[in-house]
Formats: C-alpha cells, structure tokens, sequence
C-alpha cells in the first residue's frame, strides 16, 4: 500500500509483438500483446509500484500520428492530474519512439516522472528484452529521483532523456542512445544512478499548451542528398503545409535548386527550418545559409523529426520567425 502508484500506458509496437517462433526476431507481427499480459508476463513489477495498466492504442509506432500524439499527452496530463498517480510508463514501439517522447516532454504539464519504454525483440523472442525494460520503466516511473527531469526513455539498462535520444540501430537492443550528449543514467537492479540533467525547458516550465487543440499545424520534412530536385518542396508548399523541416547534409547546408525551392516557398509564408541529417551537432544559425535574410529558422542540435515536433507547437503560438528561433535555443 506504500508504494508509488504507476500507471502503464501501452499503445503497442514490439513490446507487445509476437513471432512465430522463439527464434523469429524480424518478421514478426507488432502490437498483438494487451497490457494485461504485458504486466502478467513481470510479477516482479509488484515489488516495485502498485501498477494499473490501460491500453490507449495497439499499433506498431509507425502508424503514429499528431492525432495519437495529442490523445496520449491529454490522457497523460488527466492523470498525472490525480492524486492516486504518482508515475506513468509508456509502452511504445521503437520506431517513433524518440518523436513521442519529445512531444510529450513539451506537452505535459507534471514533475511526476513520464517514462518511455519499448522492445527490439518480440515477447515471444528467446531473451526478449520487453520485460526486463519494462521492470526497470516501472522502477523509474516509481522514483522520486526521476521527478522533474522531463519525458524519459529508457532501455537496455540507460536512462535518456526524450530531447537528446535516438533510435541508432534497425535490429540491436543496444539502439537507443544520446549520440550528441550522453545518457542521464543508468537503471541499476531497479533503481536509477543519475549524472546529469538536461538543460533546456520541459514540461512545467513548457509555454506549450495542446489541452484545447484537436489538430497540429502541417508540417513536412525534406530529406537532402546529391542531385536532390526541389519537386518535393513545391509538393509541400502546393499541400499547403504551414512549415517544412529541411534535412540538409552537413551544417544544414542547402543546394542551388533546394534553396530556391525554400526561398520562394518562404516568401509564400512557408516556414523554413534548417536542420541536419548527420545525426549529431548544431545546425548553426547563419552557418551554412543568411537565415537573417533568408528567414529561415536554425534547428541548433534537434533531428529533423524533433525540430518538426517543435516546428508544430511552436507554429500554435506564433508565425514570427524570431520568436520560433527563440524557441530552438531553449527547448
Ligand atoms: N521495435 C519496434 O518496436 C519496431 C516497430 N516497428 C514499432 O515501432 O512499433
């Protein structure tokens, strides 16, 4: 009765997937397994917190969408609201895993502790890696150490934090990582060794508000490489999307035909933010393009799928290219 209550969100992915083997570790089917057996299949949970499970979706992660995104965060937000909840774990496929976990960490307005967990191995993989992260979710979830920390992921024994995560690896359970800054920790028998925190604002301290909104602003990302066309950019500006996230090799740089495409779709009200596609730095602003007189927007460290998430939120406040600005250097 003395323990913390933790609620289990589960929405599927492999975590709850099944294959037609032990042995069948690709190919198998996401999002079979209710949160019932999920909790079942760890009575080692009960050691830890008093848990409760719903199951809010059933779908492998990349069926993700901003309608998903903004049911769960007000579901989070509801209970996280309550007395009775003191945590709540996620359950969610490895796919977009990082992408919920960010909106999340701008979206919910709580210090209780928000925790990430998924699986590389189906539950029905020799040596599945779901239960055990999923006993060492539950044992976050329940710390008063993981409080206001903003959105966490953790897996294969690591802590992370939902800004600087990423999926690294398509098959390995070693695949989340902070390939930028690091972990924050490590889960250690069940209990979380912190080192550092993140710097930028989160959750509480978050001026994102998505309780009365039932839509996001459209918003794309356009991948760079050699020879790229700018087809795909006038597809996005001809869609009528409010925003595009531009990919770009190297410090965001962008080639003769993307940057006219990018030009003209600005002056159209398009905005543009320049990120990068080699997975690490700061895509600086006025580095690589005049953001000042392009104006564009820098995506400092954010991937391109991050920045887009930011992009969204950011557009239900403002259009103003500073004040979007001022929102990558501080979230
Ligand atoms: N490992 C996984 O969970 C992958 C799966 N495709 C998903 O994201 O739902």
């Amino acid at each position: 009765a003395d323990k913390p209550n933790v609620m289990i969100l589960a929405t599927g992915g492999t975590i709850a997937g099944t294959g037609a083997t032990s042995t069948t570790t690709v190919g198998y089917t996401a999002a079979k397994v209710g949160v019932e057996r999920l909790i079942e299949a760890v009575p080692e949970l009960k050691n830890v917190a008093n848990v409760k499970g719903e199951q809010v979706f059933q779908i492998a992660s990349e069926n993700m969408t901003n309608d998903h995104w903004l049911k769960l965060s007000k579901r989070v937000n509801e209970l996280l609201a309550q007395r009775d909840v003191d945590g709540i774990v996620i359950t969610h496929g490895t796919d977009t895993l990082e992408e919920t976990a960010y909106f999340l960490n701008l979206t919910v307005k709580s210090k209780k502790p928000v925790v990430l967990v998924g699986a590389m191995r189906p539950s029905t993989a020799i040596s599945a890696d779901g239960p055990i992260n999923l006993y060492n979710a539950v044992a976050l979830a329940s710390s008063k150490d993981a409080a206001g920390r903003g959105v966490l992921v953790s897996l294969n024994d690591q802590i992370n934090a939902a800004r600087e995560v990423t999926k690294t690896n398509t098959m390995t359970t070693d695949t989340f990582r902070s390939t930028d800054l690091g972990a924050l920790g490590y889960m250690v028998s069940g209990k979380p060794v912190f080192y550092r925190g993140t710097a930028r604002k989160h959750t509480t301290d978050s001026e994102f508000d998505i309780s009365k909104l039932d839509k996001l602003p459209a918003v794309n990302v356009v991948y760079s490489y050699a020879n790229a066309t700018r087809t795909a950019i006038d597809a996005f500006v001809g869609a009528g999307d409010e925003g595009i996230v531009h990919a770009g090799t190297g410090n965001g740089s962008l080639s003769t035909p993307v940057k006219a495409a990018l030009t003209e779709a600005r002056k159209k009200g398009m905005i543009v933010v320049r990120s990068s596609r080699t997975g690490t730095g700061i895509t600086a602003r006025n580095g690589e393009a005049n953001d000042d007189e392009l104006d564009f927007v820098a995506a400092d460290n954010l991937s391109p799928q991050k920045a887009r998430i930011l992009l969204m939120l950011g557009l239900t406040k403002t259009h103003d290219t500073k004040a979007l600005q001022r929102m990558f250097m501080m979230y």
